[in-house]
């Protein structure tokens, strides 16, 4: 399949122009199921940051000034821009990461979603005005954007994560400055192709990239950025919640998890598998929310992994995202492939049993099997690390009690997932859980109209549903006196 090629922007998109690095510096992107390159973007670092930032600066007062509805118009055209062009901009984002084309084509309509969502939603950022103490004052609350806002995002969702922050961002006022993955930067770009498309006025969207530690320092440092939003991994979450926290910045923080999904005596295992498959196997496991420990209650172990192992071999197909029937694409590179290696040979070093899968096939590619180990234990690397690949491990349990603390030995929290049909253990769990997410009897819970954000070392913050604009709003207190009264 042949890429659209006014799609695949080898430049930055600095107020509304397209531009190289000041070095001329590119870096290659590849597709991750052949090994091929696709093209090469622009290493840019610090001064080339400054100036996208400069440029939403610059933008700022118009987009704040126009009317929630104009900017509401703005990004219905925007998605309408996307939605013309869904069959090739899917086809772009398989290529650079991935996934296959039909999770790749529901990842950017349900970016589009999230767009349209705050477009509507940021008619709604409603004020307050509180009674007051003094006769002659009035007291009045309201809502301001917070400025030019910088994210950082990952290669997993290339288009719905930054989707998810540009729409909240747009809709409360703000402009923004984008930093894609190296992986996957054109699912990026494509945003200022669709930008210039839709008529978005320039410099309200900045897209930048390149050296990630120097483009993060400036956003982190330059006076005029006034927020953060980062996905991706706890790591470099925490490097740069410190440097913006340093800098008064306001920060949102989507972080790894490490999540549980807890099969009771009592669950539909039939939903149970189909939920595992779903949670587990998405993305080929690359998702911040897949399951990546699997408890199950001692009395139906053995047939819920019987069940899971006849639903892999009947529904999982690995190969070329491209390829029609493609359930599970490549991992997103090497270190990818080798870290889920890693987790398999430890487990099984451990006394795992290797039930099916556990190989990577021969040829090119960054591929993975689907593996499935039971005889799980709490000493193995899988317990403890998100493994962010195509590996299912079983853990066995006795009690409620025992599943609940297992799930919270972690230091994440963002998912969590269980399956019982008891009402009154649906709330007994759902409220011991010291997660964000909670799928009860469901293994995808995403949508736009939801909040989706972790605790603990899973983040801060909010996005998606009314709770995410809040992050992109000051709050202003106004004291009105002299009222003559
Ligand atoms: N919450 C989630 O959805 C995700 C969680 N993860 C977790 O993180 C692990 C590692 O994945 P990885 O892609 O390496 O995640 P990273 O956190 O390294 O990358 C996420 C984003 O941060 C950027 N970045 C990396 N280092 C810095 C820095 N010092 N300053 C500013 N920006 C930086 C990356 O840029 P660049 O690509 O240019 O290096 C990318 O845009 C995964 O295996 C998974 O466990 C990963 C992705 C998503
Ligand atoms: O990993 C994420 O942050 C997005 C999850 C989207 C999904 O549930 O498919």
């Amino acid at each position: 399949m042949s890429l659209n090629a006014a799609l695949l922007k080898e430049k930055v998109f600095i107020g509304g122009a397209w531009s190289d690095a000041d070095s001329g510096q590119t870096v290659a992107v590849t597709n991750p199921a052949t090994g091929e390159t696709i093209g090469t973007v622009p290493f840019c670092g610090r001064p080339e940051t400054a100036r996208a930032i400069a440029a939403a600066e610059a933008a700022l007062p118009a987009w704040k000034a126009l009317t929630a509805e104009a900017r509401a118009n703005h990004m219905h055209a925007l998605c309408d821009a996307i939605m013309a062009d869904l069959d090739d901009l899917a086809a772009l984002l398989t290529t650079e990461m991935g996934k296959p084309l039909a999770e790749a084509k529901g990842e950017i309509a349900l970016g589009v979603k999230y767009i349209r969502f705050f477009a509507e939603e940021g008619k709604r950022v409603y004020g307050d005005t509180i009674p007051s103490p003094w006769a002659d004052r009035r007291i009045l609350v309201t809502k301001e954007p917070v400025g030019v806002v910088g994210s950082i995002t990952p290669w997993n969702f290339p288009n719905s994560m930054i989707a998810r922050k540009l729409g909240a961002a747009l809709a409360s006022g703000c402009t923004m400055v984008m930093k894609p993955a190296e992986f996957t930067p054109y699912s990026a770009l494509v945003y200022g192709v669709m930008a210039e498309k839709s008529g978005l006025p320039k410099g309200v969207i900045n897209i930048i990239t390149g050296d990630a530690p120097a483009i993060g320092e400036e956003m982190c440092e330059n006076p005029v950025l006034r927020k953060l939003t980062f996905t991706g991994s706890t790591r470099v979450g925490k490097l740069l919640a410190g440097n913006a926290g340093r800098n008064m910045k306001k920060i949102s923080m989507e972080l790894g998890g490490n999540a549980p999904f807890i099969v009771f005596d009592d669950a539909d295992l039939d939903k149970a598998v189909e939920g595992a498959i779903a949670s587990k196997f998405r993305n080929s496991g690359q998702t911040c929310v897949c399951a990546n420990r699997l408890y199950v209650q001692a009395g139906v172990y053995d047939a819920f992994a019987q069940k899971l192992k006849d639903a892999m071999a009947a529904q999982l197909k690995v190969g070329n995202g491209l390829e029609a029937g493609t359930t599970q694409g490549p991992l997103i590179n090497e270190a990818a492939v080798e870290k889920v290696a890693d987790h398999v040979q430890d487990a099984l070093s451990k006394g795992g049993e290797l039930i099916t899968g556990g190989h990577r096939p021969n040829g090119p590619g960054t591929f993975f099997e689907p593996t499935l180990i039971t005889k799980a234990t709490s000493d193995m690397k899988v317990a403890r690390e998100e493994t962010f690949g195509p590996l299912a491990v079983l853990f066995k349990f006795d009690t409620e009690e025992e599943a609940v603390r297992l799930a919270n030995d972690t230091e994440f929290g963002l998912a969590c997932y269980f399956y019982t049909k008891d009402l009154g253990r649906t709330f007994r769990v759902m409220e011991q859980l010291q997660y964000g997410l909670v799928g009860v009897n469901e293994g995808v819970i995403t949508t736009e109209v939801a909040p989706f954000g972790g605790v603990k070392d899973s983040g801060m913050g909010n996005e998606g549903s009314k709770y995410g604009l809040d992050d992109y709003l000051n709050v202003k207190y106004s004291c009105i006196g002299g009222l003559g009264m």
